[in-house]
């Protein structure tokens, strides 16, 4: 793609030009692994990704609460539900129905605070349905949720990974022009261990990590107050000191957060590690 000499954005600012001669070609140069590019009728600003070693650790509530902090704080914000065989993005935002198909491409669902979200399950006829395909075809999926999805104009998306180091994740590191990862684990010494797979997946793809958040590190007893370390003592700190990572912080286990997610309503859990997060730490422009 030749440069447009007649252009003035900041090539540094991402997918967000609709000149097209933006970061996505500064970055083919430099790696050699085509970006694919954004819908024709989107600009995206900053894509974050949301990576964790192992499954159930917490990932989509982070990418949701994620999503949730920074539009609160004003910005146009969308959710890339990527994990395509277990996706739960739009039931913990309570959103249902099919996605429209038009002719500008496909139009995401928007949650009752204006988020976008695209997830499979709002493109199959049932959401029960499972999805029985094999990589190639996932990633393939997860190419067409950035180049056939209207996102409009966004500040940041946020991409909620499948776990591990699988087809999706690197589908999403080598063909997103992505700003930056965000590391999620839980204090079991086994999340620990394949946190260093996910850390090291990331170095590789030399995508900058932003961050390691620890979730489920502790809970409080609703009845004495005493904080209890659930699965054994923190090891966040450790690991991302070890890798060089931003260490963000820790969530405890909170049975409200559980119920809000069950039943479509994340939107209102107002949380003290994401509110401090946003979006000073997370700077990816
Ligand atoms: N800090 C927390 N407190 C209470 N419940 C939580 C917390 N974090 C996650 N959960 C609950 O745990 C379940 C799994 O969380 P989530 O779907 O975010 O994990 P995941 O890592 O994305 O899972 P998967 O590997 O299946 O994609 C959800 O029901 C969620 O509501």
């Amino acid at each position: 793609m030749e440069n447009d000499t007649n252009c003035s954005c900041d090539s540094d600012k991402g997918s967000g030009c609709s000149c097209g001669t933006d970061k996505q070609v500064v970055e083919n140069s430099k790696t050699g692994i085509e970006k694919l590019t954004v819908n024709e009728f989107s600009t995206v600003k900053n894509v974050i990704a949301v990576m964790s070693g192992k499954g159930g650790v917490g990932k989509s509530s982070v990418s949701s609460l994620l999503a949730c902090g920074f539009r609160r704080k004003g910005f146009e914000v969308g959710i890339m539900d990527a994990d395509i065989t277990g996706p739960s993005v739009p039931r913990m935002f309570g959103v249902k129905g099919k996605s429209e198909g038009t002719q500008f491409g496909i139009l995401p669902a928007e949650t009752k605070t204006g988020i976008k979200v695209m997830s499979i399950n709002l493109l199959l006829p049932k959401e029960e349905d499972p999805v029985i395909w094999r990589g190639p075809i996932l990633s393939g999926v997860v190419k067409q949720f950035w180049t056939d999805v209207v996102w409009t104009d966004l500040d940041y998306l946020f991409v909620d990974l499948p776990p591990g180091t699988g087809d999706v994740p690197l589908t999403v590191m080598q063909s997103l022009p992505l700003n930056g990862l965000i590391v999620v684990t839980s204090p079991q010494e086994l999340a620990v261990m394949i946190v260093n797979k996910a850390v090291k997946m990331a170095k590789q793809m030399n995508i900058p990590l932003l961050g390691l958040i620890e979730n489920m590190s502790s809970t409080i007893c609703p009845k004495c107050g005493e904080e209890y370390q659930l699965f054994g003592r923190s090891h966040g700190k450790e690991v991302a000191e070890e890798f060089s990572v931003p260490f963000l912080g820790s969530m405890p286990v909170d049975p409200y957060l559980a119920t809000l997610c069950d039943t479509g309503r994340i939107e209102d859990y107002e949380s003290n590690l994401f509110a401090n997060l946003i979006p000073e730490k997370i700077a990816a422009d």
